[in-house]
């Protein structure tokens, strides 16, 4: 079921006496349980789609609705603050340097779920798990984290009210190459569990062929190409084949040990709705894949 309607998209800023069309027309949707990655060079105007899909920024023109409910900022003061949540590429973005890990993740939990104390304590200690944190960091704060676990708590923190649709913006950029093959997994592991939708900015293209069922490629606020994974291995766009092309090239085979990427079970991969331009799930590049 498309949970997710992007319709004709436009921000405008003002610079002086021009004006730069940031969004200059996005029309996209996204199927619950699946990943449309957003791709496209610096400036195309990944981050501003996400930043207004999850409420922070508003539109200019257009409409973005979430099941039938109109994106704006009255809805983020309803239920959308619960359903949509962010994961940004600094995870220093989320979490609050001066709180322990324990105080970060109970606050939506308070605030947003209205859990007692003692039960935030313990969906605490259920979130670390989930991220594969051991339950003791709870007690550190984040300059105690090491780049990768600081992230996995911010998303352990995107988990903590209990999201349908997580905006992740550049999650593994600001993380060494082997650390961004772990989370790639989490995240394809958390969206299997727990029937997440995602919006996932990168100019990555590995992590985007590994972790994407959709894709749109961006260019001067447009999009200009978009369908399965196999935009990103046959483009039939110019521009997307030589954002392609500015890619290191190395054998799929290779990609997929040099971020690690580990087999996910085949339920996992949710089912590919009916009439939707994507690969069979049996398809996914990682299926066949075991770590190294
Ligand atoms: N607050 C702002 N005021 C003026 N221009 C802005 C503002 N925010 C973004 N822009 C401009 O809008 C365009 C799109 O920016 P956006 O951050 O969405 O691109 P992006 O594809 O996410 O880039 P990057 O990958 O570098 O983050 C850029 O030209 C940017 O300079």
């Amino acid at each position: 079921m498309t949970m997710l309607e992007i319709c004709d998209l436009r921000k405008e800023y003002r610079t002086g006496r021009a004006t730069l069309h940031a969004l200059d027309g996005v029309s996209a949707s996204l199927v619950a349980g699946r990943t449309l990655a957003v791709v496209g060079e610096s400036g195309s105007g990944k981050s501003t789609l996400g930043s207004i899909v999850a409420g922070l920024e508003t539109a200019t023109s257009g409409t973005v609705t979430i099941d039938g409910t109109t994106v704006d900022r009255r809805a983020f003061r309803g239920p959308l603050r619960r359903r949509v949540q962010t994961v940004f590429q600094s995870p220093l973005q989320s979490l609050n340097a001066k709180f322990r890990v324990e105080t970060t993740l109970a606050e939506p939990l308070r605030v947003l779920l209205r859990m007692s104390r003692s039960e935030a304590s313990t969906r605490v200690d259920e979130l670390l798990d989930a991220v594969h944190l051991p339950r003791e960091l709870r007690h550190r704060r984040p300059a105690e984290l090491s780049g990768g676990q600081q992230q996995r708590v911010a998303i352990a923190r995107a988990l903590a009210p209990d999201p349908d649709l997580v905006v992740l913006d550049e999650p593994t950029s600001g993380l060494d190459q082997s650390i961004r093959g772990h989370i790639v997994n989490l995240l394809r592991e958390l969206q299997a569990e727990r029937q997440l939708s995602y919006i996932f900015i990168t100019h990555d293209i590995d992590v985007a062929q590994a972790i994407a069922h959709d894709v749109i490629v961006m260019q001067h606020g447009r999009i200009v190409e978009e369908g399965g994974r196999e935009v990103l291995t046959a483009p039939t766009d110019p521009y997307t084949r030589r954002l392609l092309d500015a890619v290191p090239t190395l054998d799929p085979a290779r990609r997929r040990r040099h971020l690690r990427l580990e087999a996910l079970p085949a339920a996992a991969v949710p089912d590919t709705p009916v009439g939707a331009a994507i690969n069979p799930p049996s398809a996914h590049p990682f299926d066949e894949e075991t770590a190294p």
